[in-house]
């Protein structure tokens, strides 16, 4: 592999179940070192091109590389450089938090410190905890454990929060820093428009199987879904403008109104979440059939 082939490249994925087209000609690049978070409705895909990357799933077409190989051949000496938060170790359940941390350990060349891996996902107080006795977001925190403790250079992470209260997801979202900042690349699904702020470099939208949107999260959507509304009132009727520049729409407003302040002014921008809802729009057209 050359230093200047992406972690990730994809191009025109497709896989199909039965008559389900899951992914539907999904073009993806992740570089070295970055995050991106990927959104998208329920069974847009996102977990069947994860599992296509992890190597756990075959494609039916499309170009897959993943740090350099194709993950469908790839070998161990490949697989111990991916980390893939696994969905919970349910047959492992009798064993401790330690002892299981410390038993994946082993089959990585250069592991990190069992303890302080521990410490990191903040499961030392139930280091001695048998699994089946963790909770439902410990149990997760644990998974997230095992995904990083071979040193990965890219780690999967598919919905690594679900089922974290507020705390141990802030607890997280360090952790994750953190592992930048070691150089690991990430590819995250979320259903957390916050997380994917707070983290990834990247938003990547996929919608039926292809990506529909994607740039950094402060520029998704482009200028036009990134624009201003104005909002105010004369004689208790609204009006609203949209706008690149609301400072002028403000001063145009004060200058024409007696006394210089405008009835319920509002300048609101639209957050992640208005832009991705707008983009992923009739994603739940079938839903809606149903329900009417
Ligand atoms: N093993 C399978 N057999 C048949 N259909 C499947 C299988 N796995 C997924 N699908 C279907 O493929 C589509 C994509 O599913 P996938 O799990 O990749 O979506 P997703 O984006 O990860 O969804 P979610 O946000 O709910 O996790 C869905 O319509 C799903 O029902």
């Amino acid at each position: 592999m050359n230093g200047t082939e992406p972690a990730i490249d994809v191009r025109d994925l497709r896989k199909r179940y039965g008559a389900k087209q899951a992914v539907d000609g999904l073009d993806l690049t992740v570089d070295t070192g970055e995050i991106v978070a990927v959104l998208g409705p329920n069974g847009a895909g996102k977990t069947t091109t994860i599992e296509i990357l992890e190597g756990y799933r075959r494609r039916d077409e499309g170009h897959v590389r993943v740090l350099g190989a194709d993950p469908q051949h790839a070998g161990r000496a490949w697989r111990s450089r991916v980390g893939i938060v696994l969905q919970s170790a349910n047959d492992l359940a009798e064993a401790t938090v330690s002892e299981l941390v410390r038993h994946f350990a082993q089959y990585y060349p250069a592991p990190r410190d069992p303890d302080e891996v521990i410490d990191a996902v903040g499961l030392r107080e139930k280091a001695r905890t048998r699994v089946r006795q963790l909770s439902g977001g410990q149990r997760r925190r644990l998974d997230v454990a095992l995904g990083i403790v071979g040193r990965p250079e890219l780690l999967f992470l598919d919905e690594p929060t679900t089922g974290f209260d507020p705390e141990a997801r802030r607890a997280f979202w360090d952790l994750v820093r953190g592992l930048r900042s070691d150089g690991t690349t990430i590819l995250l699904t979320t259903h957390y428009l916050e997380e994917a702020e707070a983290l990834a470099d990247r938003v990547v939208v996929v919608r039926d199987g292809r990506v529909v949107a994607q740039g950094a999260p402060a520029e998704l959507g482009g200028r036009a879904a990134r624009q201003a509304v104005v909002r105010w009132s004369v004689d208790g009727t609204r009006h609203e403008e949209r706008t690149e520049t609301p400072t002028a729409v403000v001063t145009r407003l004060a200058a024409a109104t007696v006394g210089g302040e405008v009835a319920g002014l509002e300048v609101v921008r639209p957050t992640l979440e208005d832009v991705y809802l707008e983009l992923i729009g009739g994603a739940h057209d079938d839903m809606v059939e149903i329900a009417g």
